[in-house]
């Protein structure tokens, strides 16, 4: 589903790599946590994997796509097949919930009828279908996370990439909010989520990648945080 192979990342002006000969695979259905220090490569690893960024050598497939041969007007195609979710939700802050949810479909010119059953849908999933009315600034932190969560997912995309999707919230929306990628995990989308989050990525007992200076030092099924601070 995900595969680089032999990655280097070379931002221009910079005279190390951000990313050092990284090989990786991620199987379809596959659960996968990405840790490691501050600067270890996570966020770039994110960018190449949704083609905003182009390696600096090497190679990247993402659903059967080779990112080298992608031509850019196919690249809304295969974001099409990911939905991301971020740190700080992203969301729009002059539409209401439903939408903020909306907007994904409008975008990809879904007909109306469609979004008008899918929208809800999403909502009633993240346990916010009672909220489709208010602005984001009007929910917690939690609830716009959800927000954005059903945003990356009501398109039915193929992966699910987090980038840091508890990083602004206390522990018990941290759980609900991971509750929620497992559950749509089950349902067969792949999940990759950078954190920093120790206690959840001990607890999961999913893959863990762990990232150092740009190069992986592990990658463990079932495995925990390694702590290197
Ligand atoms: N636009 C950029 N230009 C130059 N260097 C960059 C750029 N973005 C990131 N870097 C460098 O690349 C390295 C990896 O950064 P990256 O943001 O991928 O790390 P990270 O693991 O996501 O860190 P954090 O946990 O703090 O978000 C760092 O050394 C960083 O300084």
């Amino acid at each position: 589903m995900l595969e680089l192979s032999h990655v280097k990342m070379r931002y221009p002006a910079s005279k190390t790599y951000a990313l050092n000969d990284v090989s990786l695979k991620i199987e379809k259905g596959e659960f996968v946590f990405i840790v490691g220090s501050s600067g270890s490569g996570k966020t770039t690893l994110i960018k190449l994997l949704l083609k905003e960024l182009d390696p600096t050598s090497g190679k990247i497939k993402v659903a059967d796509t080779d990112y080298s041969k992608l031509k850019r007007k196919n690249i809304p195609k295969i974001r099409r097949k990911i939905g991301v979710v971020f740190q700080n939700f992203r969301l729009l802050k002059d539409r209401t919930v439903y939408e903020n949810v909306a907007f994904a479909q409008r975008v990809i010119e879904t007909p109306s009828r469609y979004i008008r059953r899918q929208v809800p849908a999403m909502l009633t999933l993240v346990g916010l279908a009672d909220k489709y009315k208010s602005f984001p600034k009007q929910l917690s932190g939690g609830e716009q996370q959800r927000v954005a969560l059903a945003r990356a997912l009501v398109n039915k995309p193929e992966i699910l990439l987090a980038d840091e999707p508890t990083g602004n919230l206390d522990p018990k929306n941290s759980w609900e909010i991971m509750r929620l990628l497992e559950d749509v995990n089950k349902k067969g989308t792949t999940v990759v989520v950078v954190t920093h989050n120790k206690e959840i990525v001990n607890m999961m007992k999913k893959r863990v990648i762990t990232l150092k200076h740009g190069e992986i030092i592990s990658d463990e099924q079932k495995g925990g945080y390694i702590d290197e601070d």
